[in-house]
């Protein structure tokens, strides 16, 4: 397979999400704080998390959360390789998002089935993207790829395509709730909802409390799975 491969249609990328308009990117160093991790997340409401493959441990992160945590949607982030697809699908992850896209990490994310997120940061990759057939694409880097601003002027040509963004990047308390009031936003991401020194600590109630914040001032939106 190649460019042009059929994503995984938008609707099972929609299942495999859910409700979730907060989503927590992890980088975890140690394999054994991700069950205590997740749960904390969900006492605090969140119950979809995005392990990232920087680290080693990522893989043994996912499947420990996906034999644990039934309540928690666990997906890999940072797939950057066809191998990443293959470790992040054997692992169970639920959903694979890449900072950007190519053309190998896709059509190995499309032979395994998985539901997967490019990332893009322009109007030209939005409008390859969404040709291909996506709908819901990470807005990376967010904030540094000018922000709210940028992706309202992005949204405008392509919104009778409606497509589906994931700003991620830069993004933290103080601007989560502008950020997901903009229609075309379905959720935020960002590593702010577990910190590494909380993780480091762990100090599970603090995750919670940021969780919960971040819930709070979350809008549902009731179109969503
Ligand atoms: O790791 C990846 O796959 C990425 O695409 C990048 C991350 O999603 C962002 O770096 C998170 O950004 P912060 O919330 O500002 O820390």
């Amino acid at each position: 397979m190649s460019a042009g491969t059929t994503p995984v249609p938008p609707a099972a990328v929609d299942a495999a999400l859910g409700p979730v308009r907060v989503l927590p990117v992890v980088s975890l160093d140690d394999a054994a704080a991700a069950v205590p991790l997740a749960e904390a997340l969900a006492e605090g409401g969140i119950t979809a998390v995005e392990i990232t493959f920087r680290t080693a441990e990522a893989a043994k992160a996912i499947e420990a959360i996906a034999a644990s945590c039934p309540q928690t949607r666990v997906g890999a982030g940072t797939l950057l390789t066809p191998d990443d697809v293959r470790r992040a699908v054997d692992a169970g992850a639920r959903f694979g998002i890449s900072p950007g896209w190519d053309p190998q990490t896709e059509a190995a994310a499309a032979e395994a089935g998985l539901p997967y997120i490019p990332g893009v940061a322009t109007a030209a990759e939005a409008q390859q993207r969404l040709a291909q057939g996506y709908r819901t694409l990470k807005f990376f880097p967010a904030e540094a790829a000018g922000g709210r601003g940028a992706l309202r002027q992005l949204l405008a040509p392509f919104r009778r395509l409606e497509p589906s963004f994931i700003p991620t990047g830069g993004i933290g308390p103080g601007s989560l709730s502008d950020w997901l009031s903009i229609p075309g936003v379905r959720a935020v991401g960002g590593s702010w909802l577990a910190p590494e020194k909380l993780i480091a600590a762990g100090d599970w109630n603090g995750i919670a409390a940021l969780a919960s914040d971040a819930v709070a001032a979350s809008s549902p939106r009731e179109d969503l799975p």
